[in-house]
């Protein structure tokens, strides 16, 4: 099938530079998507919008270039509910992947299994109205109790001025819950106002949750952009992720989130956006624990030793 990509679509960066920061020995991209391709694997009838191709060689090829050993690879949501794509990638991955999907309540038990055994480890439950329609809590909560029962949790994105709302809902959850991109905070409110205190709150109040601190490309409004050389991309977000990786060491995940859907400004340098990660992650023990120490411990458990 021949797709469309909506207007004003940025495709993802060509030739990438090589990161400047050195990645720790098995480090893992814990956020990235493929898109397609299209032509094998269709887009959904129901999304918000058309990307370009981004295809499993190409998201490997990435992860070798950069440094990365693995990758987290998360169903985009112009996929809709049907994972073939994401399966395919976590098939042909070696091992190197594994996945997040979506799923609805007509999944059986014996489509979790086949997810399971094909490296699913979580389904992702999405709050941000321009990318999908909600689908209801009672669901949700339903599919939580039962992926619950494989070991599996689950990632949610929303923004930050829905988290009042949505606070009830994800403290109901049973299992381990990590959030998109720091639940979207608006980095042109102070670091201390009431708006990131929450967020700091639910992450307090809620062991059981983790955060990506990922995304400074999208949530940055005085960039400088991660293109050119940029070594101090995205300022205005440092201090942001910053916070929550030396509040939470323990249950911080880092993701390139390539090939970077809905960008409207700038296509960012995969490279220099690894060059970020020392100034949010100062110390090499907090970079460990990040890239490396987390992720294995959410995705690869069995490989975690002790
Ligand atoms: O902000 C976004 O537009 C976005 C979209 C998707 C998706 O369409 O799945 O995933 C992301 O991580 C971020």
């Amino acid at each position: 099938m021949q797709f469309q990509k909506t207007p004003g679509w940025l495709d993802w960066y060509q030739g990438p530079s090589q990161p400047k920061f050195q990645l720790p020995a098995g480090a893992v991209d814990a956020h990235c998507h493929v898109f397609g391709p299209g032509e094998e694997f269709p887009y959904a009838p129901e999304r918000k919008y058309t990307p370009c191709d981004a295809s499993k060689q190409q998201l490997f090829a990435l992860r070798d270039q950069l440094g990365f050993e693995r990758n987290v690879i998360v169903q985009a949501t112009c996929h809709g509910a049907d994972n073939r794509a994401l399966l395919d990638a976590l098939l042909h991955s070696d091992g190197k992947a594994r996945g997040v999907a979506t799923v609805r309540r007509d999944i059986s038990d014996e489509q979790l299994q086949a997810m399971h055994d094909a490296g699913v480890r979580g389904v992702r439950f999405n709050f941000v109205k321009r990318l999908v329609d909600f689908t209801p809590k009672d669901e949700l909560m339903e599919i939580a109790g039962r992926i619950a029962k494989l070991g599996w949790h689950v990632v949610i994105y929303f923004e930050a001025v829905d988290l009042p709302e949505l606070w009830d809902f994800f403290s109901g959850l049973p299992t381990t819950v990590v959030v998109d991109h720091m639940g979207r905070p608006d980095v042109s409110k102070p670091l201390d106002g009431p708006e990131f205190a929450l967020f700091l709150q639910f992450m307090r109040d809620n062991p059981n949750v983790w955060s990506k601190v990922s995304c400074p490309e999208r949530l940055s409004l005085t960039g400088p952009k991660a293109l050119a050389g940029e070594q101090a991309a995205y300022r205005d977000v440092v201090p942001f992720a910053r916070r929550v990786v030396e509040e939470f060491p323990d249950r911080v995940l880092w993701g390139t989130d390539w090939p970077h859907p809905n960008l409207k400004d700038h296509m960012p340098d995969d490279g220099l956006l690894v060059d970020f990660i020392p100034h949010i992650a100062p110390t090499p023990e907090l970079q460990h624990k990040l890239l490396v120490d987390n992720p294995l411990r959410l995705y690869w458990p069995e490989q975690v030793k002790g």
